[in-house]
């Protein structure tokens, strides 16, 4: 059977400044952002698929047919009428970047809707990836059927990796936002959580105490990235720090964390150490942010 790489999440419509005040669209979101970077970086043997819900109006066409000649299995993409898909315009601020999202209506939040069509998705995959965005979106119902089909998915031997990605701003309170990330982790084999996020929300003084939190939950393999300071890395055999790519230059940090998700689990699949896998994720995302916008051409030597 052809292993599966399988991204669960939102696409939406990017609109990301370039020169002159002028914005490009392109087409971006956490989850095909790692697919996308995934993709380039797993052996061709892997199928790497996106699944989500898009509606049936020629943007969406526009979207589907992107993801197509990317190579993205689009099999487990659904369609919902009278529905579109999302959109976010990016600010930056000195390369730091921040979102205004129009999206409260899209068609990814019917991901859920029906169970059969996670379900699918998700027996046929080798490896699962989704993200604290992903959630957030769905529906409160809707979120107790994904996690209930991942835990099953688990069950049958699938692998769960999961970047909390918390974006307050998407969910009803951050309260909830913190109940659920640590939920999900709970059914996580590989959590990939960003320090600054979690000191944020959830008051970690340094990132040993997200490491212990994560492993608590469950979670066996944890990446904790922290900007361009030292990675902590914790597998079964203990934990070491890895020290981060430095960036040439920074110019926007839109898809960092997205593209190291992506480094970091195509040399883990490849079967190479975890600290190697890091380190590769780290270059990766070094790259990415020297560029503007989500999805940047890389380096070739990077792909050898
Ligand atoms: O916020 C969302 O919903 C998006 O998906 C927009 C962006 O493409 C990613 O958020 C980038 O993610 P970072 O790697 O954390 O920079």
């Amino acid at each position: 059977m052809t292993p599966t790489f399988l991204s669960v999440g939102e696409c939406m419509v990017e609109m990301a400044p370039f020169d002159n005040d002028l914005f490009k669209m392109n087409f971006a979101g956490d989850t095909l952002n790692t697919a996308w970077y995934a993709r380039q970086l797993l052996p061709v043997d892997w199928r790497v698929s996106y699944c989500t819900c898009i509606g049936e109006d020629q943007l969406s066409a526009q979207m589907h047919a992107f993801m197509e000649a990317s190579s993205i299995d689009t099999s487990h993409i659904s369609t919902v009428p009278n529905r579109t898909v999302g959109l976010y315009v990016t600010q930056l601020d000195g390369g730091e970047r921040s979102f205004t999202y129009w999206r409260e209506n899209s068609a990814a939040r019917r991901l859920a809707a029906r169970s059969d069509h996670i379900e699918a998705a998700f027996v046929a995959a080798g490896i699962i990836f989704f993200s604290g965005i992903t959630l957030a979106i769905l529906p409160e119902a809707d979120r107790a059927v994904f996690l209930d089909q991942l835990e099953k998915a688990r069950r049958n031997g699938v692998q769960v990796a999961f970047d909390p990605n918390l974006r307050p701003q998407l969910w009803e309170n951050e309260d909830v936002m913190c109940r659920q990330i640590m939920a999900a982790a709970r059914i996580c084999d590989i959590v990939m959580p960003s320090f600054e996020d979690e000191a944020r929300y959830f008051s970690d003084e340094n990132p040993q105490k997200t490491v212990n939190r994560y492993k608590k939950a469950g979670a066996n393999l944890l990446v904790v990235k922290n900007g361009p300071n030292d990675i902590l890395l914790s597998t079964f055999e203990g934990q070491t720090t890895v020290q981060a790519q430095r960036a040439a230059k920074v110019v926007d940090t839109t898809a960092a964390g997205d593209s190291f998700n992506a480094g970091f689990l195509a040399k883990l699949l490849a079967d190479e150490t975890p600290v190697d896998a890091v380190q590769y994720g780290s270059k990766i995302a070094a790259q990415v942010i020297g560029q503007r916008g989500a999805l940047v051409d890389l380096d070739p030597d990077l792909l050898k």
